[in-house]
């Protein structure tokens, strides 16, 4: 569904060249839930920025269920943005004046299709992450795992290729965070998503299929989860002590 092949990437301030990513390789298959963790710097954000079409890189590839994106031009990027991907931020970025409801139908709004099951789907993204109760409050209205959860329905929307999800639980205590992220297994259970997440928080990675361990603008190692959530976070937690001692 995404793959990531020999990406680099580099930022010009003034006369110096800094090279943020270092030949990343990665992929994610349809349906799976990937944590991407790593030190702060070690180019976790500018990867998602790459892959969400938000900012050009010099070399290598990123295909987008199949689709290359450096061949696009600026208004095929931003349709791609806008109807095959999905975000989610930490800050929830959610329209204060518009209700539950109206946040999470937005995504189809902006990309003019507004057709006849708009409402409906809103309506069951609602009840199927607990919302449905507060779907007519605004957003100053309700809880932070509340507006996360809002904005998990919202990047479902446009069923789009891949959610990507920058720090989702990065404001929220451990209650909430734990129901975003039941929300996104609920979102790859029930609806066969595929999600992208950059998380510093090894208890949230350790619900997912896999974690890639990024350092110094490559990839250091990737975990697989087999099963029993509390050892792979034990393994997440040694791995990550390992990384840092190098
Ligand atoms: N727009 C920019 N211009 C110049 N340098 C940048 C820019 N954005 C990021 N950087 C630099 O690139 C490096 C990687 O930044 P990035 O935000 O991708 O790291 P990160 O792993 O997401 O860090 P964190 O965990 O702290 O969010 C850092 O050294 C940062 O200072």
């Amino acid at each position: 569904m995404l793959q990531v092949k020999n990406l680099h990437k580099s930022y010009t301030v003034g006369k110096q060249h800094y090279e943020v990513l270092k030949g990343v390789s990665l992929s994610v298959e349809k349906g799976e839930f990937v944590a991407v963790m790593g030190p702060s710097g070690s180019g976790k954000t500018t990867l998602l920025n790459c892959i969400s079409c938000y900012i050009p890189f010099q070399s290598g590839e990123i295909l987008l269920g199949g689709t290359a994106l450096a061949a696009l031009d600026e208004n095929a990027l931003a349709r791609v943005r806008n109807t095959k991907l999905g975000f989610v931020f930490q800050d929830f970025m959610l329209i204060d004046g518009l209700t539950v409801r109206d946040n999470i139908m937005l995504p189809r709004i902006i990309s003019g299709n507004t057709g006849g099951d708009m409402e409906q789907i809103a309506d069951r993204l609602c009840e199927l992450f607990g919302i449905d109760h507060i779907k007519h409050k605004y957003p100053a209205e309700i809880s932070g795992g509340e507006k996360q959860r809002t904005a998990v329905a919202r990047a479902l929307i446009n069923h789009p290729l891949v959610i990507l999800a920058d720090e989702p639980t990065g404001n929220l205590d451990s209650k909430s965070s734990r129901a975003v992220i039941q929300s996104f297994e609920q979102a790859r259970r029930e609806l066969g998503a595929t999600i992208f997440m950059v998380t510093h928080d090894s208890f949230s990675a350790s619900y997912c299929d896999r974690v890639i361990l990024m350092k110094d603008g490559v990839v250091y190692r990737e975990l697989r989860n087999v099963g029993d959530r509390s050892a792979f976070q034990d393994h997440l937690l040694a791995a990550i002590k390992e990384m840092s001692r190098e």
